[in-house]
């Protein structure tokens, strides 16, 4: 399976490359970045800490899109949206993991995902998405007069979008555990004198600082005891290696919009 990785000289990009490579049964199809980036004409895998290949960091993703068989996006919205246009019009496989997408951008991935075969998840871990489907579990039984839900997160300092796609995710399946709309219930910050705790509400805890890759802790407070989840990923090498068992998941299967929960059976 020949795999193109857009924004492949960013944090994820390399690691994405390096996954790639390194996957039976999988190359290295191609690569692109912003034109005005200094990577583009580098050699893909070299810039990724490997061997020379000869594929060049393009910056032509409808080229890309046309040169392989499925697309790995880390990047950032915007183009995002643009490469699930792609997809869309190539009917390639397309596994999105950038987060920081609005509601608008999402309802795009689903008329996309009509004619192109889209994995979206907000994280590609094993144990994050085994986390979702404990925390979706415990909020099932512990109802909003029992417990307080609360998300904390930390992140490197380079991060751009609070709190993380992860965060939100564990709190959507918080939300749907109980039965409730996430918009209608998440307190995004708090800040100076905000009242007692509204019942049922699902609160939000934003960290930034140094190297941290992605640390996140769903608390359930209740009267004389609390429950905690937390997961922390030390290497991003947990979330290439799930995007790529994504996109050969993917290679057969009709379009439409997947999550990683789908991968994964759980
Ligand atoms: N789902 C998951 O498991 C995970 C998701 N993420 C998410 O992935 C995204 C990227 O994270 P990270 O790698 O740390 O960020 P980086 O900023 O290191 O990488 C993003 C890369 O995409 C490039 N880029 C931006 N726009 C385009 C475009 N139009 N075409 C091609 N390349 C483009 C950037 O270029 P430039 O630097 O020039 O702007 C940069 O090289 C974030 O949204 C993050 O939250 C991260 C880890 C795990
Ligand atoms: O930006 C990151 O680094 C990460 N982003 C994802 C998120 O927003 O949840 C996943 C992971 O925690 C790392």
């Amino acid at each position: 399976m020949k795999i193109g990785i857009v924004g492949c000289a960013g944090r994820m990009g390399r690691m994405l490359v390096n996954e790639t490579f390194k996957t039976n049964g999988c190359e290295v199809g191609g690569g692109t970045d912003l034109p005005d980036s200094p990577f583009v004409g580098k050699d893909v895998t070299l810039i990724a800490g490997l061997e020379e290949s000869g594929v060049l960091v393009g910056d032509d993703p409808k080229a890309l899109f046309k040169a392989v068989d499925a697309v790995i996006d880390f990047t950032a919205p915007a183009a995002t949206m643009n490469h699930a246009k792609l997809a869309a019009e190539t009917g390639k496989i397309l596994v999105i993991g950038t987060t920081g997408l609005s509601n608008d951008q999402k309802a795009e991935l689903k008329l996309a995902a009509k004619t192109a075969t889209i994995i979206f998840a907000p994280n590609m871990s094993v144990g994050v998405n085994l986390a979702f489907a404990l925390v979706e579990k415990v909020a099932a039984v512990l109802d909003k007069d029992t417990a307080d839900i609360e998300i904390v997160e930390m992140h490197h300092k380079h991060k751009v979008d609070a709190p993380s796609g992860t965060a939100l995710g564990l709190g959507e399946a918080a939300a749907k555990g109980r039965g409730v709309d996430l918009d209608a219930v998440s307190v995004r910050s708090r800040d100076g004198h905000t009242g007692a705790r509204e019942n049922g509400t699902i609160g939000f805890a934003t960290l930034r600082g140094g190297d941290v890759v992605g640390d996140h802790t769903v608390v359930f407070a209740c009267e004389g005891e609390r429950i905690e989840i937390t997961h922390k990923a030390s290497s991003r090498e947990v979330f290439a290696k799930g995007a790529v068992r994504a996109a050969k998941w993917a290679e057969g299967k009709k379009p439409g919009l997947y999550s990683m929960r789908d991968v994964l059976g759980l």
